[in-house]
């Protein structure tokens, strides 16, 4: 199934950055026809027709059309912000059926909120995918419910295997995969911010400061992927003894940077549980509604 058409209607429920990442990573590499995903928003006609234009893609606005494209998907895509999942994930109810795949990206959001919103068992994909998906380089991490059959297994694998490489983890385990690739590519983008302003510090052009850049953190990664030798190996191999790189990592030890990313990662999964408490709490009112 990889890397080949996925025949699904799939339907993004919140139509951001995250939604236009994996859509347009479907679509960029022909894995699924642009005619048969749609994206819907609550108000910003403006964004949908940019993403009408840009990819050819079906949209809608809530709530004109949209019950009938999200009847007809067999994939429904939750991809709206944390604070307003519950109340959008309320709001669909009744328009979704057991056999329709629900696949989340909201970050904390877990499967038992998802159900209790939903008024029961469904097939729910739980990911944590990131943006690099954009360029088929994404990292995700995938759970499971109980309710997903081994054919839906595979279509939430394949859905995310085309835009780059997946980990499957105990649901769990999800937070800290958010901690480490969900919000990763921010980390690195705030690296390279800091590289480039002291390029341009030390005299180097805006763009000759970021073509560097850029090129040592591709090779960096590549590095560490090809050659397969820890990040700590390849290090050992840039460092000359007494020379600028020691002198640069001295400094940066001293400041505690290597902490200060680690204890970051693990920020960032906490608040990822802070996040699902605050889902879990809200699903309660919003059950009841519905
Ligand atoms: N941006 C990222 O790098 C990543 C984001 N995520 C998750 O993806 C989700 C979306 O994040 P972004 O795309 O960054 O946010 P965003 O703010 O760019 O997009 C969310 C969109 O959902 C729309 N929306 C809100 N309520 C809605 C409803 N009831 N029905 C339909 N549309 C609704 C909003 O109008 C907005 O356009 C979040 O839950 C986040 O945790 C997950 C992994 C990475
Ligand atoms: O910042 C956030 O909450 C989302 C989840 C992971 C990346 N962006």
């Amino acid at each position: 199934m990889d890397h080949a058409t996925l025949d699904k209607r799939i339907v993004f429920v919140g139509a951001g950055s995250m939604a236009e990442a994996i859509l347009r990573g479907l679509i960029e590499r022909r894995i699924a026809d642009p005619d048969r995903i749609v994206a819907v928003n609550r108000q910003d006609e403006a964004r949908l027709a940019d993403l009408r234009d840009k990819y050819g893609i079906r949209t809608a606005r809530m709530p004109e059309q949209r019950d009938r494209y999200i009847r007809e998907a067999d994939v429904v895509v939750l991809s709206m912000k944390p604070k307003d999942a519950p109340s959008g994930i309320a709001d669909i109810r009744r328009l979704l059926r057991p056999d329709q795949l629900i696949v989340s990206v909201i970050a904390g959001l877990s499967i038992a909120t998802i159900e209790r919103l939903l008024g029961g068992p469904y097939p729910v994909v739980r990911t944590m995918p990131n943006t690099s998906s954009t360029i088929g380089l994404g990292a995700t991490g995938i759970s499971f419910s109980a309710a997903v059959s081994a054919g839906q297994r595979e279509t939430g694998l394949a859905l995310f295997r085309a835009i780059g490489e997946v980990c499957a983890v105990d649901e769990e385990r999800l937070d800290i995969v958010t901690g480490v690739s969900g919000s990763g590519p921010a980390y690195i983008y705030y690296v390279m911010e800091a590289m480039i302003a002291a390029g341009v510090e030390g005299g180097l052009s805006e763009e000759e400061a970021r073509q560097l850049t850029v090129q040592t953190v591709l090779g960096a990664a590549q590095m560490v992927k090809t050659t397969n030798e820890s990040p700590k190996e390849l290090r050992r191999k840039v460092t000359s003894p007494n020379g600028t790189t020691q002198a640069a990592i001295e400094l940066m030890e001293a400041n505690r940077v290597g902490e200060a990313v680690s204890r970051a990662v693990l920020r960032a999964a906490e608040r990822a549980r802070e996040m699902g408490a605050a889902m879990a709490e809200q699903s309660l009112s919003h059950g009841k509604q519905v």
